[in-house]
C-alpha cells in the first residue's frame, strides 16, 4: 500500500499504488536500468486544446452534466481519515481498487442503515414501501406513484451523516438517498423539479464525500447494489444478486446484473494491466515477450465482455444462459426512472440555500474499467483538431450560437454551465466515486512527466512501446485494441436494439409517455404531409411553366421541434448513434496496422 503523498510523486506503475500482481512479474527487477531513451509523443497538445477549447456545449463531447464537477476539497479530510481503516482490501485505500473484485468493493456492501438511528431507520422503511408501491404497478410505475406515498417521502426526518463514518456506510447512505430521490423526482409525470431538503441534504452531504454527484450513479445501481446469495461461495457470476431495483423486475435485475457481470472480470484485467506496466520499465526482449502475452489474455477477455453483451442481445446471459431483458420493459419502464435532470435541491447551499444543479442519469459510461482500459491501451477520445478550415469555422459559428443560449438560460436559474473543453470521458469520470477517478488521473500521470522530479524516467505509455517495436509488440497491442473495437461493435449494437429500436415504437396505452409518443407521431405525420403538398406544389408548377429553367424545387422545412424530438439521446443524455459511432472510431484509429487481421477488421 502507498501513501497519497508517494503516490502524487508518481509511482512507476499499478503495482507502486497497491494493485499487487500475483502473475509472476519482474517487480523484484525495477533497478535494472533504463535500455532504451524517453519516447516523445509527437502530438501538438497546445493546438489540441484549442480545437477543445471551441466545442460548443452541445457537442458530444459536452456531454451533460452542465454542472461544474464538484471540487475535490469538498471531501472533509478528517472524515477522510477516519473512514481509512475501513477499506480493507489489499488495494491501496487510496484509490479504492481491490485485487479481488476490482472497482467492486472488497467486501458485500451494506444492505441497510437499520439501527445506526439519526433518520436513517425512516429512509430505509421508506426505500421498501416505495418499491412495493411500485411494483405493484403495472408497466414500472413511473409517474404513477399515490399522492400519500410522495407526501410522505416530502415529509421524511432530515437524517445526519453523522454516523457515518466509513465508506461502506457512506456507500450505502448515497445509494439510498439516490434511490429515494429518483423515486421521488419521477413519481409524477412530468417529473417533479423540486428535490426535498429530507433528501437533498443527506445526498449532497454523502455525495461530497464520496467525491460524487448528487444523482444516481453506475455505482450506486451496479457496484455497490448486490449481495452473496451464499456467503461462503464468494463474490462470482453464479452468486450474486442484485439489490435496490426501481420496478423488482427481472428485466432491471438482469439488464445491472449484466454490468456486474462485466465489472467481474476487473480484477484479472487490473493484474494483467499492471504486471505489463512493471514490463514496460524494461521493456527488454523478455519484457516485450510478457506483455504480448498479457496483452493476448487482456483481448481475451475483453472479448468475453463482448460475448456477455452479445448474449443480452439474443435475451441469454450470465452464467446460465438464461438472464434476459427486455428492450421495451427496459425503454418504457426501467430507464425512466433512471432519468437525471435539472433539479432545485433545497437547502444544499453553504448558507442553506437552494442550488440548482444538472447531472446526467447513470449509464456504464461511468465505468471506470472501460476508462482504466482505454488509458492502458492508449487509445484516445480527446477532440481532434478540425479538419479543415471550414469546419473550424463551422464549430466556431456554432459555438457562438450555442454561447448565446447559454445566456439566455443562465438568466433563468443559478446553474453554472461547464467548461466546454471536457470531453465526454472525462465529464463521466465525475460520476465515478473520487477514489476511481484519482486512479484514472494516477494511471495517465504514470506517463507524464514528474514537475516535481524533472529527471525522473517517465514510463512509455503501451501504445508507445508498441510503436517503437512493431515486430515484437505491434500484433498483440493490435489484437488488444481490435477487441476493444469488436466490444464497442457490439456496445452499439445493444443501444440500437435498447433504445434505437424501442423509441421507434410505439409505447403501451396506458403508461405515462403514450401521450408524448402519440403527439410526436402526429407532428411527425404532419410533418410528412407538407412536405409531400409542397413537393407536388413545386412540380405542378415546373410542369405548368415550360419556360421555367430554375428547377424551384423547395420543401417545407421541418419544424425544429421536431427534429429535436428526433434525436435519441443516451441513457445520459447524448446524440447517441454520433456519439457510440465516434467512440468506435476513436478506437479504429488507435491500431496500428501491425496485427494481420488489422486492415480486415
Ligand atoms: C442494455 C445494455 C446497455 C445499453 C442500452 C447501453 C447504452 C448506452 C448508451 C446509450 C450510452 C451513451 C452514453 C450515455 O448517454 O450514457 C452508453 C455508453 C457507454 N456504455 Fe453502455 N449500454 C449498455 C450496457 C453496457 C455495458 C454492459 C457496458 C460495459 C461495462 C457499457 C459500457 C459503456 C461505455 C464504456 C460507454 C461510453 C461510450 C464508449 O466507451 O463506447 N454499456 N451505453
Amino acid at each position: 500500500m502507498q501513501s497519497q503523498q508517494s503516490a502524487a510523486a508518481g509511482p512507476s506503475s499499478m503495482t507502486d499504488v497497491g494493485i499487487a500482481a500475483p502473475i509472476a512479474g519482474p517487480s523484484h527487477l525495477h533497478r535494472r536500468k533504463l535500455p532504451f531513451p524517453i519516447y516523445e509523443d509527437d502530438q501538438d497538445e497546445a493546438s489540441l486544446l484549442a480545437v477543445q477549447a471551441q466545442l460548443p456545449s452541445n457537442h458530444f463531447l459536452a456531454q451533460r452534466p452542465v454542472t461544474p464537477p464538484r471540487p475535490e476539497s469538498v471531501i472533509d479530510a478528517a472524515w477522510g481519515d477516519r473512514a481509512r481503516p475501513d477499506t480493507s482490501s489489499l488495494a491501496a485505500a487510496d484509490y479504492d481498487v481491490s485485487v479481488l473484485t476490482g472497482f467492486l468493493p472488497p467486501e458485500e456492501p451494506v444492505q441497510s442503515l437499520r439501527g445506526i438511528g439519526h433518520g436513517w431507520d425512516q429512509l430505509e422503511d421508506a426505500l421498501e414501501r416505495v418499491q412495493y408501491e411500485v411494483s405493484m404497478i403495472p408497466g414500472g410505475g413511473v409517474g404513477k406513484l399515490s399522492d400519500a406515498l410522495r407526501e410522505s417521502l416530502r415529509e421524511l426526518p432530515m437524517a445526519s451523516v453523522e454516523p457515518l463514518t466509513t465508506l461502506p456506510l457512506l456507500r450505502r447512505a448515497h445509494t439510498l438517498t439516490a434511490h429515494l430521490t429518483h423515486f421521488y423526482m419521477h413519481s409524477t409525470f412530468p417529473s417533479q423539479t423540486v428535490v426535498p431538503a429530507c433528501l437533498a441534504v443527506p445526498l449532497v452531504q454523502t455525495s461530497d464525500r464520496l467525491g460524487l454527484p448528487p444523482i444516481l450513479t453506475y455505482a450506486d445501481t451496479v457496484l455497490w447494489t448486490w449481495r452473496l446469495r451464499d456467503k461462503h461461495l464468494g463474490l462470482r457470476a453464479d452468486n450474486v444478486e442484485m439489490t435496490t431495483l426501481f420496478t423488482s423486475s427481472s428485466s432491471e435485475h438482469a439488464f445491472f446484473a449484466l454490468s456486474l457481470f462485466c465489472e467481474l472480470h476487473g480484477p484479472e484485467l487490473l493484474r494483467l494491466m499492471s504486471a505489463s506496466l512493471d514490463e514496460a520499465f524494461f521493456a527488454d526482449a523478455t519484457s516485450l515477450s510478457r506483455i504480448s502475452a498479457y496483452l493476448a489474455t487482456i483481448a481475451h477477455l475483453i472479448d468475453e465482455l463482448t460475448a456477455l453483451m452479445a448474449g443480452a442481445t439474443k435475451g441469454e446471459f450470465g452464467p446460465a444462459g438464461r438472464e434476459r431483458i427486455s428492450p421495451e420493459a427496459f425503454y418504457w419502464e426501467i430507464r425512466p426512472w433512471f432519468n437525471g435532470g435539472k433539479w432545485k435541491y433545497e437547502g444544499v447551499g453553504e448558507d442553506g440555500q437552494d442550488l440548482v444543479m444538472e447531472w446526467g442519469g447513470p449509464s456504464a459510461g461511468q465505468s471506470t474499467l472501460v476508462h482504466a482500459l482505454d488509458l492502458f491501451l492508449g487509445i484516445d477520445h480527446a477532440p481532434r483538431r478540425p479538419s479543415s478550415p471550414t469546419q473550424e469555422k463551422t464549430e466556431a459559428l456554432a459555438t457562438i450560437r450555442e454561447e448565446a443560449t447559454e445566456v439566455a438560460e443562465d438568466k433563468a436559474s443559478s446553474l453554472h454551465k461547464a467548461p466546454s473543453d471536457a470531453t465526454f470521458m472525462q465529464r463521466m469520470s465525475h460520476y465515478m466515486p473520487g477514489h476511481h477517478r484519482a486512479f484514472l488521473r494516477h494511471l495517465e500521470s504514470l506517463h507524464q512527466p514528474n514537475p516535481a522530479a524533472p529527471n525522473a524516467h517517465v514510463l512509455p505509455s503501451l501504445r508507445q512501446l508498441a510503436r517503437r517495436h512493431p515486430h515484437r509488440l505491434g500484433p498483440a497491442y493490435d489484437r488488444a485494441v481490435q477487441a476493444m473495437k469488436r466490444f464497442r461493435d457490439m456496445h452499439m449494437r445493444l443501444a440500437t436494439v435498447f433504445i434505437v429500436q424501442q423509441a421507434r415504437r410505439e409505447p403501451a396505452r396506458d403508461s405515462v409517455h403514450w401521450a408524448e409518443w402519440e403527439t410526436k407521431r402526429v407532428a411527425k405525420e404532419v410533418e410528412r404531409t407538407n412536405e409531400r403538398r409542397a413537393q407536388e406544389a413545386a412540380a405542378a408548377l415546373v410542369a405548368s411553366s415550360s419556360s421555367s429553367t430554375s428547377g424551384l424545387v423547395s420543401t417545407v422545412p421541418a419544424t425544429e421541434a421536431v427534429r429535436k424530438q428526433d434525436k435519441i439521446a443516451g441513457t445520459g443524455g447524448t446524440d447517441l448513434v454520433t456519439f457510440l459511432k465516434l467512440c468506435r472510431d476513436r478506437t479504429t484509429e488507435a491500431i496500428l496496422g501491425s496485427a494481420p487481421s488489422a486492415a480486415a477488421s
